[in-house]
């Protein structure tokens, strides 16, 4: 029996750069290039082992706008600091890395900003797979385990296996 945790994702980022896409090959291990724009919000879960429990994501992808990623996203970690959990997460997902010969934002650049707020960061490619799991792994390596002793009374479920589910398709 696994104690499961449930992990709230939230993808922020401008119309574009794939963050339908990388729920997609997280979720389905699927890409489509023909991908439609998030309208609003969509929700998909996954659960994946983590030591000794289930981590079970519950994935909020939102509708980008902007069309400027690095300046969109200092302007929402400014704003997650300012309103969001005091125990957030946050990651930087550097996507498209396969077409790294039209790079827009200097990996050096993505480091040290990551390093400046205390974020995971990672170049990632949801059309080639490439760090995908590791994105969501390291999320999920910041998240400190239950205590033992806790057992039962913290919210938590205990489940036999673990389980994928999608609540609308993607592609
Ligand atoms: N080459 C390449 N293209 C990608 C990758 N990820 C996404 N794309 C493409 O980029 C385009 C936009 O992808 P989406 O996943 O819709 O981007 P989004 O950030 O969810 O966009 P909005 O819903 O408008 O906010 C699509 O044509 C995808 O096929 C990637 O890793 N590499």
């Amino acid at each position: 029996m696994m104690a499961i945790r449930e992990l709230k994702v939230c993808l922020l980022g401008d119309t574009g750069v794939g963050k339908s896409s990388i729920v997609c090959r997280f979720v389905q291990d699927h890409f489509d290039h023909n991908i439609s724009p998030t309208i609003g919000a969509s929700f998909m879960t996954k659960t994946v082992p983590c030591g000794n429990e289930l981590h079970k994501f519950l994935i909020w992808d939102t509708a980008g706008q902007e069309r400027d990623s690095f300046y969109t996203l200092k302007k929402w970690v400014k704003e997650l600091k300012e309103h969001g959990p005091e125990n957030i997460v946050m990651a930087i997902a550097g996507n498209k890395c396969d077409l790294s010969d039209i790079r827009e934002v200097p990996l050096k650049d993505a480091k040290e900003y990551a390093e400046s707020i205390g974020a995971i960061v990672v170049e990632t490619s949801a059309k080639n797979a490439i760090n995908i799991e590791e994105l969501f792994q390291g999320i999920s390596r910041q998240i400190p385990p239950l205590d033992p002793h806790e057992n039962g009374n913290n919210g938590t479920i205990k489940v036999e296996k673990p389980t994928m589910q999608a609540s609308r398709r993607c592609c």
